[in-house]
């Protein structure tokens, strides 16, 4: 038998597949909350795990998320910025960790960029996708495919609900001192993506109890099969 056929592969041991776990929704729609509870239960089920977030991840993408979320600028600038740092954490940790087969939970990524400089800046959709194309193109599985989550738990909450839970929670960086209609844009936005693309997204419903939106989540991840029933609370 030769090295290379069938069964020879099939006697080694499955190598996990690499998952990528992003979180959305409005700030102060408790995605944090349960992050770390997810990043527990995928330990406790023997994975590799890495926490990250954007803006950031890398110490080129902290250097401009601080500018991000501090310095007075226009809509694309904040699309070039958020997008160069994606792209760097993309190479630096996201791609090198799925390739390991590790479990990535990103605490935000590009339906962000849609939902906060496209629905809540009114910036040009279609620009945006063009810079989804740049920095997500994955060229060897051909053209037009994109790294994407493999699952997105969008955390859904009505905006004044999230207002009250923000109110002396923390201080207000540039997009969590804005009014609330910004956020019903920035909500209207994500439901979109949510709309375009079903087939990755979880709706949780947020307006509940902490331990029953822990629930929701653990629901939605087991949904793909990827923990088993049981273990760790949120
Ligand atoms: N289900 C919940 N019910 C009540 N308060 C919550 C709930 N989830 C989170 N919070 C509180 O709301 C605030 C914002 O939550 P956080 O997880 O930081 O939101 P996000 O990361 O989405 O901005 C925090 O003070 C947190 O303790
Ligand atoms: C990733 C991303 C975040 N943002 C905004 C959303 C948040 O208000 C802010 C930072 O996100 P986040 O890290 O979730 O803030 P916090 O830790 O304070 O909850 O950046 C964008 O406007 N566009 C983007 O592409």
């Amino acid at each position: 038998m030769t090295p290379s056929s069938p069964a020879s592969v099939a006697a080694s041991p499955p190598a996990s597949r690499g998952l990528f776990i992003s979180f959305e929704g409005i700030d102060g729609a408790g995605k944090s909350s349960h992050i770390q509870g997810l990043h527990d239960a995928f330990v406790a089920a023997g994975r590799q795990v890495v926490s990250t977030r954007e803006p950031g991840g890398t110490p080129l993408a902290e250097k401009l998320r601080a500018l991000f979320l501090q310095e007075p600028m226009d809509a694309l600038t904040e699309a070039l910025l958020v997008f160069a740092g994606r792209r760097d954490h993309l190479q630096q940790v996201i791609e090198p960790a799925l390739a390991r087969g590790d479990v990535v939970l990103c605490d935000r990524f590009t339906d962000a960029t849609f939902a906060y400089q496209g629905a809540g800046r009114g910036f040009d959709l279609q620009v945006l996708s063009v810079l989804e194309h740049m920095v997500q193109a994955r060229p060897e599985l051909g053209q037009g495919v994109l790294r994407q989550p493999d699952l997105t738990i969008w955390f859904d909450l009505p905006t004044e609900v999230a207002a009250e839970r923000l109110a002396g929670a923390r201080a207000p960086d540039r997009f969590e001192a804005e009014p609330q209609q910004f956020f019903a844009r920035v909500a209207a936005g994500y439901a979109e993506r949510a709309l375009a693309q079903p087939e990755r997204f979880a709706r949780i419903d947020s307006h509940q109890p902490k331990p029953a939106v822990w629930q929701a989540v653990r629901e939605a991840v087991e949904a793909q099969g990827w923990l088993s029933a049981s273990q760790v609370e949120g």
